[in-house]
C-alpha cells in the first residue's frame, strides 16, 4: 500500500442507468480513479461506489439482470465505502416506507440496509416534483451546498448510529419540505436525497466522498 493520503483512489459508478457520466467526471475532478461499473470482476476492482440517481425499481431490477445484486450486497456487508444520490440512496436504505409491493412476489425495491434508515421514495409532491435549494452540509466547508432534487426522496427516520448531515431549510419555499432530513451518513457509508453531480464546480460533496474513502 502506498501512502493513503495522497493515492488516488478508485471509485466505480455503478453504470445501469442514470447520471453516470456526471459522477464520473466530478469524482475525476475530485482526486479519484473513476470508473464505470456493470460487472461482477469491475465491482471487485473499486475501493468505493456511488450509486447514482434513476428508478430504484428499475435499478434492482438492472443489478439481478447484471448478476450484481449479490457481490454488491456483499461488498457493503464487507464495510465497501459508498455514497447513493436520490434512487442510489433509496438503494442504501434500511427500508422503503412507501414501498409499492406487487400483489405477489418479490418488492419492487429490495434496498441494501447499508443505512440504517427509513426512506420516502415519492416524497416532494407530486405537482412540483422537482426544486432546488441551498442547505448547509455537515463536514463539508466554504458554505451552503446548492441541491438539486428531482422526484428526491427523504429520510423519514434515522438509527442511532447515524449521523443527519444536512436537512431542507426551515424557510423553504417547497410545500412540506421545511426541516426534512436529505443526507446522511453510517460510517463509510453516505447518501443525499439530492444531486451535487448537477451542480457545475462544485465537487465538495464528491470530495467528500473521496476523503471518506482514503481514509478507509
Ligand atoms: N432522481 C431520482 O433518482 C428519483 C428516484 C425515484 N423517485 C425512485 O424511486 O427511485
Amino acid at each position: 500500500m502506498g501512502d493513503v493520503t495522497t493515492a488516488r483512489p478508485v471509485i466505480g459508478v455503478l453504470a445501469l442507468q442514470g447520471g453516470v457520466a456526471e459522477h464520473l467526471a466530478a469524482l475525476e475532478r475530485s482526486g479519484a480513479d473513476a470508473r464505470p461499473v456493470r460487472r461482477p470482476e469491475e465491482l471487485a476492482a473499486v475501493h468505493g461506489l456511488v450509486l447514482p440517481g434513476g428508478e430504484s425499481t428499475t435499478m434492482t431490477r438492472l443489478l439481478d439482470v447484471f448478476d450484481l445484486y449479490e457481490p454488491l450486497r456483499q461488498r457493503l456487508v464487507d464495510g465497501m465505502p459508498a455514497y447513493g444520490s436520490c434512487a442510489g440512496m433509496i438503494m442504501l436504505s434500511g427500508a422503503v416506507a412507501d414501498e409499492d409491493r406487487p400483489a405477489s412476489g418479490a418488492p419492487a425495491v429490495r434496498p441494501f440496509g447499508a443505512l440504517d434508515v427509513v426512506v420516502r421514495r415519492n416524497a416532494f409532491g407530486r405537482q412540483v416534483d422537482s426544486f432546488e435549494t441551498d442547505l448547509d452540509f455537515t463536514g463539508v466547508d466554504g458554505g451552503p451546498v446548492h441541491a438539486v432534487f428531482i422526484r428526491a426522496p427523504w429520510v423519514e427516520k434515522v438509527g442511532s448510529d447515524v449521523r443527519v448531515l444536512a436537512a431542507v431549510p426551515d424557510d423553504t419555499a417547497q410545500d412540506g419540505a421545511a426541516g426534512r432530513i436529505v443526507a446522511v451518513q453510517q460510517g463509510p457509508v453516505f447518501a443525499t436525497s439530492f444531486h451535487p453531480e448537477l451542480v457545475r464546480g462544485d465537487e465538495r460533496v464528491h470530495r467528500y466522498f473521496v476523503q471518506i474513502v482514503r481514509a478507509h
